[in-house]
């Protein structure tokens, strides 16, 4: 494509995104939409052959990742906030309310609008939400205590009464409650639910209740429909809810009213809480029940509440009964305990599927307790049956496989296990046993197959559930024998650029490269492809400074994992062992130490001691303080932890692939290398970590790549690894690009503007020969020039091999330079197998024993293997058989010694062809930049 051209249509594309863009802005700003705080737009329909990306401006498509946007100016026209009218009010105290009539005819008309939205997305292929994170930024917390209720209740006998005709405007009322009773229907809008309170007075206004755990996306997307049965159950017309801490504000939309930030820390919901926990009014099957319609929509997080009210009733009436009897412990009736196991049992499948296998053990070990099984099998078979598997699942789920054995031979189990439908469903496990045995304590994982399946599970599949699906369940492997995890020395940071506190990775011994170091499953994830296809995007943004508006923007899929995050803690609350997977992430330890320094010097000034440890030595104590487990049961140093810090964690995290995005609190403890000794991915959301280069000396640090591999613009990476927080990578190949500069940078600008130029459609074969002498020029002239570089240009060596390839297989129309262009192709496929070593540092007597298997890690791997195939003829038989071992003993490497390579030269390249073509399917690390093959 000529110059002018490609730049003209680059011109309208930003017209059409400025345009869309102002359009939406001002469609904000007329908006009828008076109710809400946030505003839903939607954007012209789009006629049902056009593409998405046609009409949808490309800025306004949700990213992979948070990042700066170019169109920072337009975008804070866009989202400017009305702070003017929020200051000219601000302190005044609202003593004349509105009219109730008025605020409720607002609401309902906000309701229909809200309605006729919902209504009209299922037509519209596309629709946009603006969302201000700024004050979840600022205000949401997560609740880290295992009672959030009994902590509210305390807060609240503390706090000062309120009434509505008593809150200033634009405050927040600290330690101060508000007792109001819900007087309208909830609307629920995308992020948040907006509802008429009133007070003692009658005095009413609307509460916005937003990030409510209860309706949130979080791994789960909740239907409309299902939220709506949820909101019925929790604010009911006439039910009273106590707000903590109100906040009394203008909103964005004119309009005045309570705000909740953080629900789950702020919200009383004494209504609902006293209705589920009081027998007489909603019964033990009812709170069951409610729990299983949770249960059915994937809600684990609503259902367990539902089963631990039902569970706590039980209990309740029991001690009832008990003391009215004036016995202290007597026999347990029945029917109580038919109910108990059941709930038990429904409750500990709901652990199961969230991964909380100890939780999920505590609750079968009724089981365990009992000598005498009969009495519990004589309940419903199946209850009894799948409690006796999910007691077995937990415990595979923990790694106790002797006892999973024992217990399968033992004859309590025997007699529910060894009958009819469960026969087979045991077979099954002893088999799976053998497997996830394997895979914990020998690392052995069978990686083709995981990686077949993950790219053959339909996106709309659901995920299989655990505890039933044993064959999708992968354990955890942990070579702690190998690596710690430790404070950086002094030396070491500064060697490394690291911030101060940084930990790392470090090996215990000298390792192997194929040696597997961590499979480990994440703390929360979220498949990541289902939001692709989610009609609703968001603009989720905020201010980085206010000062000089820096407006950063993130997507949906990490709020939702962040969700997940929250979802998983409050699962965990009371065990504090959850927290304590999590304790150890760079954001969150520094975090806990800030915290404990600062408690600990009001201490000190309260004690009137002025000696105050230094900085350093406070950082050494609490780390060996961070380093130990909570104690079951003390709780952690904080009750809740601001949101904003797990954002931070997030912003940290590398840990993606094309469907999954995760937490894995042991993989990021790795730091940061362009040229790394270890390799990751994920199959399916189980992280694999392991060594991969060759020469790794105990002491040494063990690395990972955060961004993709092998891109030589120092000037890219330095710019993908600021998502990650790091300014300035000081790894050996940054630091000798960075030597190299301008004169780097400049060269592969050229290489990278003439490989544009090359791959354009509709060239003649001989302008686009043209254009590969001289990348081919220019590749010899970097190559040459920076020679002394740790690995050579890999991407460009890759595009080069690619556009030639194209050419070898475009039709040749002008017979110009037909002579010259294969003679070219001829050199070049001559020379493949030594262009291939020098940009991988391979030496032929290094042969089979590579210098760094790393360097091969890529497409550079598939370009060899095609190589092989199809230009064997070229290769010496004796030089081919060298080749056959070097893939023989790298297929070994990638695949950490679970796969064994035959020295059948056609399977290797089989192999290896199946396994890089599965994982640039399923990775985004890998990057694939022969597009034109
Ligand atoms: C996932 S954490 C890695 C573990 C972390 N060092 C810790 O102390 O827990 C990522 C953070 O570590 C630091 N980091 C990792 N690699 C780095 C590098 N090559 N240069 C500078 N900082 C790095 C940055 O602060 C980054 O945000």
């Amino acid at each position: 494509m000529p110059k002018s051209k490609s730049k003209s249509k680059l011109n309208k594309s930003m017209i059409t995104s400025i345009t869309a863009v102002i359009e939406l802005s001002e469609e904000l700003e007329s908006s009828k939409c008076n109710c809400s705080t946030e505003k839903l737009q939607v954007l012209q329909q789009l006629n049902s052959q056009s593409s998405s990306s046609s009409v949808i401006p490309s800025k306004l498509k949700p990213r992979k990742s948070s990042r700066k946007l170019c169109y920072s100016n337009i975008l804070s026209e866009l989202f400017i906030i009305n702070n003017n009218k929020i200051n000219e009010q601000k302190g005044e105290i609202y003593s004349t309310p509105i009219a109730k009539s008025i605020i409720l005819e607002k609401h309902e008309t906000f309701a229909n609008q809200i309605l006729k939205t919902f209504d009209k997305i299922d037509d519209l292929p596309y629709c946009f939400t603006k969302n201000n994170l700024q004050t979840q930024m600022k205000y949401r917390m997560i609740s880290l205590i295992a009672d959030p209720f009994s902590d509210q209740m305390d807060r609240m006998e503390t706090s000062v009464q309120l009434k509505i005709n008593l809150l200033r405007i634009n405050h927040i009322h600290l330690n101060s409650r508000l007792p109001v009773k819900i007087i309208s229907t909830p609307i629920w809008t995308r992020y948040a639910v907006h509802v008429v309170v009133q007070d003692e007075n009658t005095h009413c206004l609307r509460l916005s209740i937003y990030n409510w755990s209860y309706i949130m996306n979080t791994r789960q997307i909740k239907s409309y429909n299902y939220i709506q049965e949820c909101l019925t159950r929790l604010l009911p017309i006439n039910s009273c809810i106590v707000i903590l801490d109100p906040w009394f504000k203008m909103c964005h939309d004119g309009e005045i009213g309570l705000r909740c930030e953080s629900p789950n820390t702020h919200l009383l919901m004494i209504d609902f809480e006293t209705r589920c926990s009081t027998s007489n009014r909603i019964n033990v099957d009812q709170l069951r029940q409610w729990g299983n319609t949770c249960y059915q929509a994937d809600d684990n997080l609503g259902a367990i509440q539902f089963y631990t009210y039902g569970l706590r009733q039980i209990d309740e009436q029991q001690e009832k009964e008990l003391t009215s009897k004036g016995k202290s412990i007597g026999p347990k009736t029945d029917e109580c305990e038919q109910h108990r196991i059941r709930l038990l049992s429904n409750r500990c499948a709901c652990y199961l599927r969230e991964r909380h296998a100890a939780l999920a053990l505590a609750d079968t070990s009724i089981l365990l307790s009992i000598n005498e099984l009969s009495h519990v099998l004589e309940s419903p078979k199946t209850t009894a049956g799948k409690l006796l598997f999910r007691c077995l699942s937990a415990h595979l789920h923990l790694g106790l496989f002797d006892k999973v054995e024992s217990l399968i031979k033992s004859h309590k189990f025997n007699i529910g296990l060894r009958n009819g439908e469960n026969l087979a469903a045991i077979t099954i496990l002893e088999r799976e046993l053998i497997r996830l045995r394997d895979e914990n304590i020998k690392g052995r994982y069978d990686l083709q197959g995981m990686l077949y399946e993950q790219i053959s599970i339909h996106k709309n599949d659901k995920p299989p559930l655990m505890f039933i699906d044993l064959s999708h369940y992968h354990a955890e492997c942990n070579r702690n024998d190998l690596f710690e995890v430790r404070p950086c020395r002094p030396e070491e940071l500064t060697k490394n650029g690291y911030p101060k506190g940084s930990y790392g990775i470090y090996a215990l011994k000298n390792i192997e490269p194929g040696t597997l170091l961590i499979v480990e499953q994440p703390f929360a994830s979220i498949d990541n492809r289902v939001i692709g296809e989610q009609r609703c995007y968001s603009m989720n943004f905020w201010q980085t400074n206010e000062k000089n508006s820096t407006i950063e923007y993130c997507n949906d899929d990490i709020l939702r994992l962040l969700n997940e995050v929250e979802k998983q803690l409050l699962i965990g609350n009371n065990s504090w062992i959850t927290f304590d997977k999590i304790k150890l992430m760079q954001p969150i330890r520094q975090w806990l130490i800030e915290r404990k320094n600062d408690n600990e010097t009001e201490q000190e000034n309260n004690n009137d001691t002025s000696e105050l440890l230094d900085n350093d030595q406070m950082l050494v104590l609490s780390k060996k303080q961070w380093q130990q487990p909570f104690s079951k049961r003390l709780s952690p140093p904080t009750s809740h932890i601001p949101w904003r810090i797990l954002f931070e964690t997030q912003q940290q995290n590398p840990f993606r692939s094309k469907s999954t995005l995760g937490w894995y609190p042991l993989g990021s403890m790795f730091n940061h290398s362009c040229l790394p000794n270890c390799l990751w991915y994920l199959i399916g959301d189980n992280l694999f970590i392991y060594v991969c280069a060759s020469n790794i000396r105990q002491g040494d640090e063990l690395t990972i790549s955060y961004c993709p591999l092998w891109i030589s613009s120092l000037n890219q990476r330095t710019f993908q690894l600021r998502q990650f927080s790091i300014t300035s990578c000081r790894c050996l190949l940054c630091s000798y690009d960075r030597s190299n500069m301008p004169q780097y940078e400049i060269e592969l600008k050229k290489f990278s503007n003439l490989r544009a130029l090359s791959r354009q459609k509709n060239l003649s074969c001989s302008k686009r020969f043209n254009y590969i002498e001289k990348l081919n020029h220019i590749y010899e002239f970097i190559t040459k020039k920076f020679r002394q570089r740790s690995i050579g240009f890999i991407n460009e060596f890759i595009d080069l091999e690619s556009i030639s390839k194209y050419i070898q297989y475009e039709n040749n129309n002008d017979n110009i330079n037909e002579d010259k262009i294969q003679t070219f192709l001829n050199e070049q496929q001559l020379s493949f197998l030594q262009r291939l070593s020098r940009v991988c540092r391979l030496t032929i007597k290094d042969l089979p024993k590579i210098g760094n298997p790393i360097f091969l890690f890529g497409t550079q791997i598939e370009l060899l293997i095609h190589h092989l195939e199809h230009c064997h003829t070229h290769v010496h038989t004796c030089d081919l058989k060298q080749w056959n071992r070097l893939l023989e003993c790298l297929y070994e490497i990638f695949t950490f010694k679970c796969h064994v390579s035959t020295s059948n030269m056609q399977k290797t390249l089989n192999d290896h062809k199946q396994l890089f073509t599965n994982l640039l399917q399923t990775q985004i690390f890998l990057q694939d930049s022969s597009i034109l093959k």
